[in-house]
């Protein structure tokens, strides 16, 4: 790609001429964006942008009642937190964490088993774009979920990977243990607030995989290890419908009350929309304090981002995602994956909150495993961003 200087020029606002950055400043504004060139310069009565030959919109400037400012496509300077200040935005928290979940969720429904190998590079180039929370992988039976045999391999080859936590899905003791010898410093437990859905998934009642989470908390908590609870089907089961939100607090608070150190409500057929996610999120924080709550919604019917946006909204600040959207449930047919992080990212870079996660980076690791596996990006912003990419290869 062409790199071309940023040409130093006035914008008009309002007729009024701007200071157009140094050219300093316009670097530190672009970081990580490639600038094909700097053609047209457009203005009107609101904002003024740069756009570059390749179509891309680099910088605009626009005028607030905090002066002029800037945003980039990939930067967090759109506005920070303390100017998050209108009625819809005031309660999204400045920072979120990602949990990334892509090397297990995303994976486990794979018929062709990916290469060890693979599961570790992706690993490994998801954490280098920032990402602080990756879960590896899940130590359940192989007979029911073959993708995920080599989980002891992927902990033995990730032992040395700094600076991200990787979390790992334990169904019973035999999982936990078997974890914790592999080298897990951190575990995740998941019963399902639908009957049925507890069968299909783990063979067994709601009641009796609660016992088998409470084994597990006890024995990690001698350990100081963390668990984290998963709660599958907060508002739709593929078995059963509707779930009520009364179930859902009553398996989100059986976890809390036995020391989860975090608990994700986890839509796990992408059927919910803001409109079943907020009486669920209502009836889950009567009985657990917002900052232990993690949302993880599916893509089925294209509802992730806008129940993600009223989970912020309502000071939800931990969201799982999948790098290109990855995923589907081996128990539910039809579910497709999980929203993808390139997406949440992006999401939250326009809403100025911090992630820490590096965008292009992480559409790297995403090209990485989409290529692996022969198969297009399911994240709209790593699509978008592929295209434009492409055409200004071109120019
Ligand atoms: C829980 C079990 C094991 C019960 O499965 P079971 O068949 O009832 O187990 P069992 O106790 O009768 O044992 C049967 C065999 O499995 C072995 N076994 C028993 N436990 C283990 C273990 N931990 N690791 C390895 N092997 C194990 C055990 O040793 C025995 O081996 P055999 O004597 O036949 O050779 C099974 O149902 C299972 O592995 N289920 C996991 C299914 C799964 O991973 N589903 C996807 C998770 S995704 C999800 O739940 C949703 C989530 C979290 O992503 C959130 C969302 O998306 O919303």
């Amino acid at each position: 790609m062409r790199m071309r200087k940023i040409l130093q020029r006035g914008l008009f606002f309002n007729s009024q001429l701007l200071t157009m950055p140094s050219l300093e400043d316009s670097r530190r504004l672009m970081t990580g964006v490639s600038i094909v060139g700097v053609d047209q310069i457009w203005n009107h009565p609101a904002c003024a942008s740069v756009i570059g030959a390749d179509g891309l919109e680099a910088v605009s400037f626009w005028k607030s009642g905090k002066g002029i400012r800037h945003f980039t496509p990939d930067s967090n300077d759109r506005c920070t937190a303390e100017e998050i200040s209108t009625k819809f935005l005031k309660s999204i928290p400045d920072y979120v964490k990602i949990v990334e979940v892509g090397p297990r969720d995303g994976l486990q429904n794979e018929k062709n088993i990916v290469p060890t190998v693979v599961k570790v590079e992706l690993i490994k180039l998801l954490v280098s774009s920032g990402l602080s929370v990756v879960e590896a992988t899940s130590f359940v039976s192989p007979k029911w979920v073959p993708q995920l045999a080599d989980a002891k391999d992927v902990m033995a080859a990730i032992q040395n990977v700094g600076g991200a936590r990787f979390p790992v899905l334990t169904p019973n003791l035999k999982g936990f243990e078997a974890a914790i010898v592999a080298g897990a410093k951190e575990v995740a437990v998941f019963p399902a607030a639908s009957e049925s859905f507890s069968k299909a998934n783990l063979n067994c009642s709601i009641e009796d995989n609660l016992t088998r989470c409470h084994d597990i908390a006890s024995a990690a908590s001698k350990l100081s290890i963390p668990v984290r609870g998963y709660i599958s089907c907060v508002v739709g089961c593929p078995l059963e419908g509707f779930v009520a939100p009364a179930k859902v607090a009553y398996v989100a608070k059986a976890l809390y009350d036995m020391g989860c150190s975090e608990i994700s409500l986890g839509d796990t057929i992408g059927v919910g929309t803001p409109g079943t996610v907020i009486p669920m999120l209502e009836a889950v924080l009567d009985v657990v304090p917002v900052d232990k709550l993690a949302v993880h919604f599916h893509d089925t019917y294209g509802q992730a981002l806008s129940n993600t946006l009223v989970s912020l909204q309502m000071g939800i600040s931990t969201v799982d995602s999948s790098v290109s959207g990855l995923g589907g449930c081996p128990y539910a047919k039809g579910a497709t994956g999980n929203v993808a992080t390139e997406d949440i990212v992006y999401l939250l870079n326009g809403l100025g909150v911090k992630t820490n996660v590096d965008l292009k980076k992480l559409m790297v690791a995403g090209d990485y495993i989409c290529k692996h596996l022969g198969r297009a990006s399911g994240s709209k912003a790593a699509t978008a961003w592929s295209k434009l990419t492409a055409n200004a290869s071109k120019l």
